[in-house]
């Protein structure tokens, strides 16, 4: 195949091999229900403890014993803002090294197909809103995530110099902010959503008056559920193949505070929201223009106040079974 003649489009064959790298995680889960729910029939899946993809040899040997065709990229080294800006070794070296093998390793085994993950913090701390994909590159970036976000950075870097130097058809979604069942929840390392909600449920189940929101709350975020994100990948994977971002998202935004009120009345949790200042608030606004996507026939179906209700429901019944991440 030369350079340029690269595009796959087109329904998957439903016996396709294909790998779900991180399918433990928040996306790489909805990714494999998705598929598992349209009839794939032949995913292949690690565990971290089976297959470290930092690992360049295991990494080669994985790609050429198992031979997959289509591959989705969610496994990566993630958290919210907090871990972000304690661990930027670990964010920086792990998603570089992730990427790196992952990518090198499919193009040389053949793979027909990736999709690799990236995220809306690759974008320029104080770019126009709202963020459009060539916008990249334009600026400085966010110091609290900026190590993650050069990785993220340099994996679309590799699918783009790939495809016009291999002629692999690689392609990069970037989501905004996500949620959902299989969410982590750990206070330390989790993101503001499914913080806030273990924060409210614990201070109602402990009769405490007050909640602790870090930072100022006037930050904003887009928030998209993380099943219409999984819908989203097998879109692309299925329709499109172009280089650069694909930003992904709902294209609407809310600020902290307004966030945590809301996620306070489905939880039902009627005390007081006390905002932390010593905490950082990180970027101030960072929502996706997703007009590209939408353009190319795809658009976000579950609202915010729907999506938080069915990650509750989610949260309190493995909390029950005693099966959170923490
Ligand atoms: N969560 C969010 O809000 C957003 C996420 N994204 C992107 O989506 C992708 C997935 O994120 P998310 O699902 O939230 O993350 P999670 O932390 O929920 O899951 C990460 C997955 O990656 C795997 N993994 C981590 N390190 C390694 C490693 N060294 N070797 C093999 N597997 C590894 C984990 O495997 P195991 O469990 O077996 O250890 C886990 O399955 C990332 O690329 C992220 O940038 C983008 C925007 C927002
Ligand atoms: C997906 C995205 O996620 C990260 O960027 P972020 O959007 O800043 O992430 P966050 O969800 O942690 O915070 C959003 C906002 O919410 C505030 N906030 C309030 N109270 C809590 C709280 O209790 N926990 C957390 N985590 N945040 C809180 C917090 O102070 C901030 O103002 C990066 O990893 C980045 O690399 C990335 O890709």
């Amino acid at each position: 195949m030369s350079a340029g003649q690269v595009a796959h489009t087109g329904p998957l064959p439903r016996d396709a091999r294909i790998y779900v790298a991180g399918d433990r995680g928040l996306v790489g889960g909805a990714i494999r229900r998705r598929l598992e729910a349209d009839g794939f029939t032949n995913l292949i899946t690690r565990r971290s403890a089976e297959l470290d993809l930092r690992d360049q040899a295991a990494v080669r040997t994985f790609f050429r014993e198992e031979r997959p065709e289509y591959v989705f990229l969610a496994a990566a080294k993630v958290g919210g803002i907090l871990a972000n800006s304690t661990y930027p070794a670990q964010f920086l070296y792990d998603n570089l090294m992730i990427a790196t093998n992952v990518i090198h390793a499919a193009h040389e085994s053949g793979v027909r197909k990736l999709l690799n993950l990236g995220s809306s913090c690759i974008y320029p701390r104080m770019a126009p809103q709202p963020l459009k994909e060539e916008y990249l590159l334009t600026g400085p970036l966010e110091e609290t995530n900026r190590a993650y976000a050069v990785a993220k950075i340099a994996a679309i870097e590799l699918c783009d110099h790939y495809r016009a130097q291999y002629g692999a058809d690689f392609i990069s979604g970037m989501p905004t902010n996500l949620y959902g069942p299989g969410d982590n929840f750990d206070l330390k390392g989790s993101h503001v959503l499914p913080a806030l909600m273990r924060k409210m449920v614990e201070a109602q189940e402990a009769g405490a008056a007050q909640v602790e929101v870090w930072g100022s709350g006037t930050p904003l975020r887009e928030f998209l559920y993380v099943e219409d994100l999984a819908e989203a990948c097998l879109y692309l994977m299925e329709q499109v193949s172009e280089p650069g971002p694909i930003n992904i998202g709902t294209g609407e935004d809310l600020t902290i505070r307004e966030l945590a009120e809301l996620i306070a009345d489905v939880v039902g949790f009627e005390g007081d929201l006390v905002f932390d200042a010593s905490k950082p608030d990180g970027t101030p606004r960072k929502l996706m223009d997703v007009s590209k996507l939408t353009g190319l026939g795809w658009s976000a179906r579950t609202g915010l106040r729907e999506g938080i209700e069915r990650t509750f429901a989610w949260f309190m019944q493995e909390r029950a079974a005693g099966n959170i991440r923490s």
